[in-house]
């Protein structure tokens, strides 16, 4: 079995892949917050032959966690943010300092679009753009929903807005202390994905397929007017890219990878934002 990690600041979430069948048998997360410990709901460690790493939590906390792998587990693989890889280029002027989560994300949406908009909701929503040609162009970090909500401070940080919820409720003015939080924090986090796309796909001149994930995504996507697709999988996607095992990841194809969305063309995007400047 395949041992992969994506440990974020909130969450740490794991996934078991079968090496042979390249399916996912299992998956789970624990609070990163706490140490890396087995037992707590993480998979059976003699089952597992490779582990995948993509971390962006405190370098503590990863070196421990690779020092508890490395003596139970043979292949342990870190994924760092490098230079250039599989053709894209990193962006960032000091290409180390990019988020893993981000770079794996990027890697991820070019090996199954080219040129995309790669969206993380977590505990930052992230916004990477990556050019047709495998040009990084760096991107935008914004708070999360919970970071959101705690910032504020009035005790409405485990109220979750309801994945459920119809998006259009979320557009009307809270008549509670709970619903204006959350249909503000919503409308935030949505609106700076919606104008932020469509101002860097005008500067670049091009129309990019929009790919959104983290623990945020479903709920976040919900509101979001741009063409895209939800890919749960994305970041754990950048580690197949980069240390293929399987069959199948050999041959350059990742697990839950979804459709890739048709974007709208460029003059439509244009003219949403020349409208918006009306306003
Ligand atoms: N079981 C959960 N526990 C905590 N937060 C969750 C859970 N499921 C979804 N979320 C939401 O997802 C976010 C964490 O998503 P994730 O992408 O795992 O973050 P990160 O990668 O930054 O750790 C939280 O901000 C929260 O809003
Ligand atoms: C921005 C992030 C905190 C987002 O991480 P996450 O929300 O997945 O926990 C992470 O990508 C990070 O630590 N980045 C390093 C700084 C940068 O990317 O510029
Ligand atoms: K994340």
């Amino acid at each position: 079995m395949i041992l992969d990690l994506d440990i974020g600041n909130t969450l740490s979430k794991w996934r078991l892949k079968d090496a042979e069948s390249s399916e996912i048998r299992s998956r789970g997360a624990v609070w990163t917050r706490e140490e890396w410990r087995p037992g707590a709901d993480i998979p059976d460690l003699d089952v597992v032959e490779a582990v995948r790493i993509s971390s962006v939590a405190r370098a503590a906390v990863l070196e421990e966690t690779v020092a508890l792998l490395r003596r139970r587990v043979r292949n342990v693989h870190v994924a760092h943010s490098t230079q250039e890889a599989l053709g894209v280029v990193n962006g960032y002027e000091e290409p180390g300092r990019l988020g893993v989560d981000r770079w794996m994300g990027a890697l991820a949406g070019y090996q199954l679009a080219g040129g995309c908009c790669a969206v993380d909701c977590g505990s930052a929503i992230t916004i990477d753009f990556v050019l047709p040609g495998g040009q990084h162009l760096g991107g935008f970090i914004i708070p999360g929903l919970r970071l959101m909500k705690e910032s504020l401070k009035l005790g409405t940080r485990n109220v979750a807005i309801d994945p459920e919820s119809e998006a259009d409720e979320l557009l009307e003015p809270g008549r509670r202390t709970v619903d204006a939080v959350n249909h503000g924090i919503y409308m935030a986090a949505v609106s700076a994905i919606n104008r932020i796309y469509s101002e860097v796909c005008d500067q670049e001149g091009v129309a990019l397929p929009m790919l959104l994930t983290g623990g945020d995504a479903r709920v976040v996507s919900r509101g979001v007017q741009v063409p895209h697709a939800v890919w749960p999988d994305m970041v754990y996607g950048g580690l197949e890219a980069c240390f293929p095992m399987t069959f199948a990841e050999r041959a350059g194809k990742m697990s839950g990878a979804p459709r890739v969305p048709e974007p709208v063309a460029l003059e439509k995007i244009r003219a949403g934002l020349a409208f918006s400047m009306l306003l």
